[in-house]
């Protein structure tokens, strides 16, 4: 799914209306016909209760207005503001006259609302035609919104959030509990800074010209469902263990073995053929007992691998979970690292990042079309701090086509940088998987991919999908708090049968 911005969102929607013989009035029927009726669905309890909708003065509050006169013909009473201004867009102007005579009230920046104490704020006040930051004078305004006591629910965009663009701390912002978004998420929607404003978001269809969206020459995309299915390969009846490769992973040390055991049973539940661990000594028996579809080898060190004398003829090498950073282990990296053949396909996570910080002439021995998992921490490691969101994508680029790597950054919403330049957010996962190991499950599904065939960019987005769909399904059953690393494992399966099945 592309993301678009703002201007290509316009260009989208004239061709929209060109190609289906519709005027704009329609389109803003069919957003704000399908958006009501998901906030009713999620928030059954509304039509008893007070809601009070804040209607701008462009399309935006179009959509407001347009609600007000559905929820009227179904007998509700909501409380509709619109912002007084010399001039409204088209749409919003028309339906303004579609609601019964004197039932709009009207504010300005200094109006005080007296919000009822309870029930559902609709806020129509501002979507993708804003350009920049609000200035502070509509402070009090969104301050208003942000002390509403009931749930607050906004349309397309929280206001005052553009839909790209870096915006100063302290701009006047709503905080919403949902975003109602049409066709498709908006990239500050999904980026960290902006979290805190949309908790959460929800893709409203509204049947935009698809072929009109693939033609926009956007470079940022959201991972959903129908996009992953397609990149899922059939297994075929007359494949064997060595059809699907034979995946070699390395790491651990004393007491962080568990990082291994996790990375080992990931990968096996994402179906490689073959699976080898690499461990020290210490964690032979703990592999092989906790691992029994492993095959271990182990180091000459007992405690922190040090010689890496491995074979490196796998199909896919995953390094770095519970690794450590002892100097032996650095120095075993090191010269592993360098003696690999350029075609090895390899997954470096974890301690393996943080030896790659510390050693930056390293980088340049990175075979093509490795994939670094780092989480923001071991990020700012690899690419030094960042001021915010935009600038941290910047350097993101510029570091995967120097090295022609991927780079996964973990967390909300994970973010593919590819070598070219394509941003590609993920949509599965939840805050329960803030919990230690998790990564390294990831670690695990993502060199059993590679080692299965799957080209580093479809391993990539493929792998952080499952990853994050077996975590909502094991969610699902568990509860956030409850969600341990081992359970994402144990729910791969399960993921992989939602994903044909029609996604999450
Ligand atoms: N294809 C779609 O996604 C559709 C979108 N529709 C709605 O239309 C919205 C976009 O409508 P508009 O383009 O009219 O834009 P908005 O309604 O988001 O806002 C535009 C108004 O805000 C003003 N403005 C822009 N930046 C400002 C700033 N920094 N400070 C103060 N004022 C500022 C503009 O002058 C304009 O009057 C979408 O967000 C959505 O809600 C639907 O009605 C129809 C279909
Ligand atoms: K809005």
């Amino acid at each position: 799914m592309h993301i678009l911005n703002p201007q290509q969102l316009q260009e989208v929607d004239v061709l929209t209306m060109q190609r289906q013989q519709i005027r704009s009035w329609d389109l803003m029927e069919r957003a704000a016909k399908a958006a009501l009726k998901q906030i009713i669905a999620d928030h059954p309890a509304m039509l008893g209760e007070p809601i009070t909708i804040l209607c701008g003065k462009g399309n935006n509050g179009g959509d407001g207005l347009v609600m007000a006169r559905l929820l009227l013909e179904m007998g509700q009473k909501p409380s509709v503001w619109l912002q007084h201004a010399s001039q409204y867009s088209v749409d919003n102007q028309e339906n303004q006259g579609l609601l019964p005579i004197g039932y709009l009230k009207t504010f300005h920046l200094h109006t005080n609302f007296e919000f009822p104490k309870q029930g559902l704020l609709i806020d129509c006040l501002f979507g993708y035609g804003l350009s920049k930051a609000l200035t502070s004078d509509w402070q009090p305004i969104i301050e208003q919104i942000n002390a509403f006591e009931g749930r607050v629910v906004s349309i397309d965009m929280p206001s005052g959030l553009a839909c790209e663009g870096h915006l100063p701390a302290g701009s006047p912002i709503v905080e919403a509990d949902c975003v109602y978004t049409f066709q498709m998420p908006k990239l500050n929607l999904v980026l960290p800074d902006y979290g805190y404003y949309a908790k959460s978001f929800k893709i409203i269809s509204i049947d935009l010209d698809e072929a009109a969206i693939a033609e926009s020459s956007s470079s940022s995309f959201y991972s959903d469902a129908d996009s992953m299915a397609t990149l899922r390969k059939p297994r075929l009846k007359y494949s064997h263990k060595g059809t699907f490769g034979h995946a070699l992973l390395l790491g651990g040390s004393y007491g962080k073995m568990g990082a291994m055991v996790l990375a080992s049973k990931a990968a096996i539940r994402t179906g490689c053929g073959l699976l080898t661990a690499a461990v020290p000594i210490a964690g032979v028996s703990i592999l092989q007992c906790t691992v029994p579809e492993a095959m271990v080898l182990a180091d000459t060190n007992e405690q922190a691998l040090q010689d890496f004398n491995f074979p490196t003829a796998y199909s896919a090498i995953g390094i770095g979970v519970g690794m450590g950073t002892s100097v032996e282990s650095q120095q075993g990296f090191s010269i592993f690292l360098r003696s690999l053949p350029a075609e090895s396909k390899l997954v470096l996570d974890a301690d393996a990042l943080n030896c790659l910080a510390k050693h930056s002439q390293l980088l340049a021995h990175l075979p093509k079309e490795s994939i670094l998992s780092p989480h923001p921490k071991e990020l700012s490691r690899l690419l030094g701090t960042w001021q915010h969101d935009y600038d941290k994508i910047t350097k993101a680029k510029a570091f995967c086509q120097q090295y022609e790597v991927y780079l996964l950054i973990k967390g909300a919403n994970s973010l593919l940088v590819c070598p070219d330049g394509e941003l590609h957010f993920n949509a599965t996962g939840n805050p329960g998987m803030a919990t230690g190991g998790a990564g390294d499950v990831l670690t695990g599904i993502l060199t059993s991919l590679r080692a299965q065939g799957y080209p580093a960019k479809e391993a990539a987005l493929l792998g952080m999908y499952i990853h994050g769909l077996a975590a909502d399904l094991a969610v699902e059953e568990l509860g956030e708090e409850s969600l341990i690393a081992s359970d994402i494992s144990n729910y791969i399966g399960k993921a992989f049968m939602r994903l044909t099945q029609g996604g999450f």
